[in-house]
C-alpha cells in the first residue's frame, strides 16, 4: 500500500525534469530503471504505455495464452509473406508493466556461449563475452534448484526455479532425447549451453506458483522509493533534441501530448518493434526512408529497423491416449540440438507445450482435443526482416516485413528440424502417453515444405532492429549509445546483433544490467 500511495503521489506531481527517463517497463527497461534508482541521488522516470500487471492472466503462469490478442498485447501483425504461402503472422508483444515478461511462457534461457562471444566480437567489447555475462547471470539469479555454484547464483533479484513437479510428458521428453542420442542435463542454463546442446527440464520465472516477471523481480520492490516514478498509460512518441543531444521525450497520456526532460540520458527500452519506430520518428534512420514519409533527418543510420530476427517454429502434435493436464506454464521441457553434425553450436530450439498449438492453417488438418505440441524452431535463422514507417504520424502502425524463411538455408534447416522433432516425438518413451502422431505425419519433399510454410509461427522473440556494432549498418555502439547523437541509449532486444540461441527474456535482463552499469559509470552515478 505504501508503494501504491508513493507512486500515486509521484505520478500526480510529475516533475518537468528527471535525471534519466527510461522508456518501456518491459524485460530490459525494468532492469535499467531499478539499477539506476538504486542510487538515491538519481531521479528516474519509467514510462510505460500499458497498464498494471495486477491481473490473474498475468500472475497465473498457466493463463499466458489468454493474454494474446488482449489489451496486454500490442497485437503487431507481419506483412503477408510469400515464403509462408502468403500468411500474415501475428507478432504479439507484451504491453504493460513487465512487457513480454508479464505475458510470456516464463521460460528462463540464457543463450549459448557462442551468442555472447559473438556480441563481444561485434561490439569490440569483451564485457559482452560469455565469461563476463555468466558472472552477471550468477549475480542476478536467486536459483532454487540443486546447488551448482559454477553456473548458478543465489541471493539476486531474479527468482529462477526448475519447473516444479513437471508433467510425466516433460520427463518423457528427456528419456526420448536419450533414445535418439541427445544428452540430458540437470538444468538448461550451464554446461548445456556451452557445447552442442541437450535436453533439460525448463527453468521458469515462477515463484510459489505465481509469475515472477522481471518487473516484479526488479521494480516492484522499489516502488516505495522517492526517486523512482513509474508512469503507466504513457505512450512515448519521440525523443526530443537540442542539436545532437537528446534532451527528453514527448509522450501521449490521457489524450494530452506531454514532454519531460532528461538531465543525464534517455534510454529506449520499448522492444524490437517500438524502439526503432520511435528512433525513426525522432529523425534517426535511413535518410531515404525518412524523407519518403516526411520526417526531418537528424542522423542517417540506415540500420534502424533492419536486421529483424525472430525464432520461427513449426508445431508437431501428438494425441494423448488419456488427457494429461498441463502444469506450470504448460512448457516444462526444452531441447537444443544441431540440424547437421558439422556445427559447433545448436541451431534448433525445441520447447514442449503440454496442449495442442496448431497454426491458423494447420488447424484445418484436425487438431486432437487432448495432446501435446513441440514448438520445433530455428535457433539461428538466416532470414532477416525489416520495419518500415508508413506515415510520419507516431501513433500510426508501421509495416513489419518479418521475412521468415526468405533465406533458402532456413527451409533446409526447417526440414531437418521437423524430421528431428518427429524422431523425438515418436520415440518409445512417449508411447505410454500417446495414441499417436496427429501432425505432420510422414511427409517428404514438397509436402513437407508445404507443412513447414503452413505451420510456421513465431516464438515471439523479436530482436535485432537497432543492432550493436561498429559497421555502417549498426545503430548502437558497445556501450549501447546511439551512433552520432549524445544522451541516448537503447537497452532491449533491439540491440542484439543476432537473436540468442533460446528464449530471449534472460538475455534482455543482461542487456538491461549492462546498460545501467555503463550509464552509472559514464556519469559517475
Ligand atoms: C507470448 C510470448 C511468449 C514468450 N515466451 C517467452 C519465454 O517463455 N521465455 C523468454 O525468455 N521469452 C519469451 N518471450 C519473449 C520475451 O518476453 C521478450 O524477448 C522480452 O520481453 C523482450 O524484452 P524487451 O525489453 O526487448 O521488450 P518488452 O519486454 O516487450 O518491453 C517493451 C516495453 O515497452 C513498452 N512500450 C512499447 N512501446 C511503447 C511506447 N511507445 N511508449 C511507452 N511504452 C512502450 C511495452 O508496452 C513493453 O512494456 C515471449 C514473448 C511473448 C510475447
Amino acid at each position: 500500500m505504501q508503494a501504491r500511495d508513493n507512486q500515486a503521489q509521484l505520478s500526480a506531481r510529475l516533475q518537468s525534469r528527471y535525471d534519466v527517463v527510461v522508456c518501456g517497463a518491459g524485460a530490459s527497461g525494468s532492469v535499467v530503471a531499478r539499477r539506476l534508482a538504486e542510487n538515491p541521488d538519481v531521479q528516474v522516470l519509467l514510462l510505460e504505455a500499458g497498464g498494471s500487471d495486477e491481473a490473474e492472466a498475468v500472475l497465473d503462469p498457466a493463463l499466458w495464452p489468454t493474454n494474446l490478442g488482449s489489451e496486454r498485447d500490442w497485437g503487431f501483425q507481419a506483412e503477408p509473406n510469400p515464403h509462408l504461402n502468403g500468411r500474415q503472422l501475428p507478432l504479439s508483444m507484451g504491453k504493460g508493466l513487465g512487457g513480454g515478461s508479464s505475458i510470456n511462457v516464463a521460460v528462463w534461457a540464457r543463450g549459448h556461449r557462442s551468442d555472447w562471444d559473438f556480441f563481444a566480437a561485434e561490439s569490440g567489447d569483451p564485457g559482452w563475452g560469455y565469461e563476463n555475462v555468466l558472472d552477471t547471470y550468477r549475480r542476478i539469479e536467486d536459483w532454487q534448484g540443486a546447488p551448482d555454484p559454477q553456473y548458478r547464483g543465489t541471493g539476486g533479484p531474479v527468482w529462477v526455479q526448475p519447473a516444479a513437479d513437471p508433467s510425466p510428458i516433460a520427463t518423457a521428453m528427456l528419456e526420448a532425447a536419450g533414445e535418439i542420442g541427445i544428452p540430458s542435463f540437470a538444468h538448461p542454463n550451464g554446461r548445456m549451453m556451452e557445447g552442442e546442446g541437450g535436453a533439460a527440464i525448463s527453468d521458469l520465472l515462477v515463484r510459489n506458483g505465481r509469475r515472477h516477471s522481471l518487473f516484479r523481480a526488479y521494480v516492484r520492490p522499489w516502488l516505495g522509493r522517492p526517486n523512482l516514478t513509474v508512469l503507466t498509460g504513457a505512450l512515448v512518441r519521440r525523443v526530443t533534441f537540442e542539436g545532437r543531444r537528446a534532451t527528453g521525450v514527448e509522450f501521449l497520456r490521457d489524450g494530452r501530448v506531454m514532454t519531460v526532460s532528461a538531465g543525464t540520458e534517455v534510454v529506449l527500452s520499448l522492444g524490437a518493434i517500438q524502439t526503432p519506430k520511435v528512433l525513426m520518428h525522432s529523425g534517426i534512420g535511413d535518410h531515404e526512408d525518412l524523407a519518403r514519409v516526411g520526417i526531418p533527418l537528424l542522423q542517417h543510420l540506415p540500420g534502424v529497423g533492419r536486421n529483424f530476427q525472430d525464432h520461427v517454429s513449426f508445431g508437431c502434435t501428438w494425441e494423448y491416449a488419456e488427457p494429461i493436464a498441463p502444469r506450470n506454464s504448460g512448457s516444462e521441457a526444452t531441447l537444443y540440438w544441431k540440424s547437421r553434425p558439422g556445427l559447433d553450436a545448436p541451431d534448433l530450439l525445441f520447447c514442449q507445450v503440454e496442449f495442442p498449438v496448431p497454426s491458423d492453417r494447420t488447424a484445418a488438418r484436425g487438431v486432437p482435443a487432448h495432446g501435446w505440441t513441440m514448438f520445433a524452431g530455428l535457433a539461428q535463422p538466416a532470414s532477416r526482416g525489416r520495419l518500415c514507417l508508413r506515415t510520419a504520424d507516431p501513433t500510426a502502425p508501421l509495416a513489419v516485413e518479418a521475412n521468415f524463411l526468405s533465406d533458402p538455408a532456413d527451409m533446409a534447416t526447417a526440414r531437418a528440424c521437423v524430421e528431428l522433432c518427429r524422431a523425438l516425438g515418436n520415440a518409445q518413451a512417449f508411447r505410454p502417453f500417446v495414441r499417436g502422431e496427429a501432425m505432420p505425419g510422414d511427409l517428404t519433399g514438397e509436402a513437407l515444405d508445404e507443412y513447414v510454410r503452413d505451420a510456421a509461427v513465431t516464438y515471439w522473440h523479436q530482436s535485432g532492429t537497432a543492432r550493436m556494432g561498429r559497421d555502417a549498418m549498426s545503430v548502437v555502439d558497445g556501450t549501447l549509445k546511439v551512433h552520432g547523437v549524445d544522451g541516448l541509449r537503447v537497452a532491449d532486444g533491439s540491440i542484439m546483433p543476432r537473436v540468442t540461441t533460446g528464449n530471449t527474456q534472460a538475455p534482455c535482463a543482461i542487456i538491461g544490467e549492462r546498460a545501467a552499469a555503463m550509464i552509472r559509470q559514464a556519469h559517475g552515478l
